[in-house]
């Protein structure tokens, strides 16, 4: 069998670290590559959309017969009909974490969704798009900041803890890339080769 190379343009260290523990399984399939280029992200509500341009975007560059894939992680506050959405990287640099725990201070639904959307050009001119949510609250911060808004989102499915108080094998279980990412394991195992 022979071993493809597969390249995941990402610039965040953290995401990365996630998704080479999330497909170490599958590292005797394929080599994962890092690039780690900054790709211009578009201004829209629409996640796929976003994701799907970023993923051009890079097999413009890459060349059309690289398999690429990239993916673009949303928080979804449910009161605020989707934002901060794609924006919420915006509001963690500029606000802090403290701020948009407080954006919500005055409305009862504090319930948000974490939503990791994949976009993977197969380097045979096919786009392919997977996505992976997990439902939760945001809460006051609690665990280390290190990753994003890790300490503000507790998923339902956890017993209480925030992302950034789990181990990292039991978030990526339950997590939007988990999710995301066993679906496109899914695809590379059975429609890739
Ligand atoms: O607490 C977190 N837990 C996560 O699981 C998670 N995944 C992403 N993020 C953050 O949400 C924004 C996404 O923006 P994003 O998808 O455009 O990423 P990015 O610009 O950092 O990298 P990339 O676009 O080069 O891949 C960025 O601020 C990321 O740091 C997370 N924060
Ligand atoms: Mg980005």
């Amino acid at each position: 069998m022979s071993v493809k190379d597969i390249v995941f343009v990402t610039g965040n260290a953290n995401k990365l670290k996630e998704v080479k523990m999330i497909l170490s399984s599958e590292s005797s399939k394929f080599n994962l590559i890092n690039e780690p280029l900054d790709l211009e992200e578009i201004q829209d509500i629409d996640l796929e959309s976003i994701a799907m341009a970023k993923c051009k975007q890079a097999a413009n560059i890459l060349g059309p017969n690289t398999p690429v894939f990239v993916e673009d992680t949303a928080l979804v506050f449910d009161e605020f009909n989707g934002l901060p959405g794609a924006y919420i990287k915006w509001f963690v640099k500029s606000m802090g974490l403290a701020k948009i725990v407080k954006m919500l201070d005055s409305f009862e639904n504090k319930s948000a969704k974490a939503i990791t959307t994949i976009a993977f050009a197969d380097g045979k001119g096919g786009f392919h798009i997977f996505q992976g949510i997990t439902e939760g609250k945001i809460v006051d911060s609690r665990g280390p900041t290190t990753f994003g808004w890790d300490s503000i989102f507790e998923p339902n499915e956890a017993s209480g803890k925030t992302y950034a108080e789990m181990e990292k094998v039991d978030k990526n279980e339950i997590s939007q890339r988990g999710r995301a990412f066993a679906k496109l394991k899914g695809f590379l195992a059975t429609e890739f080769n």
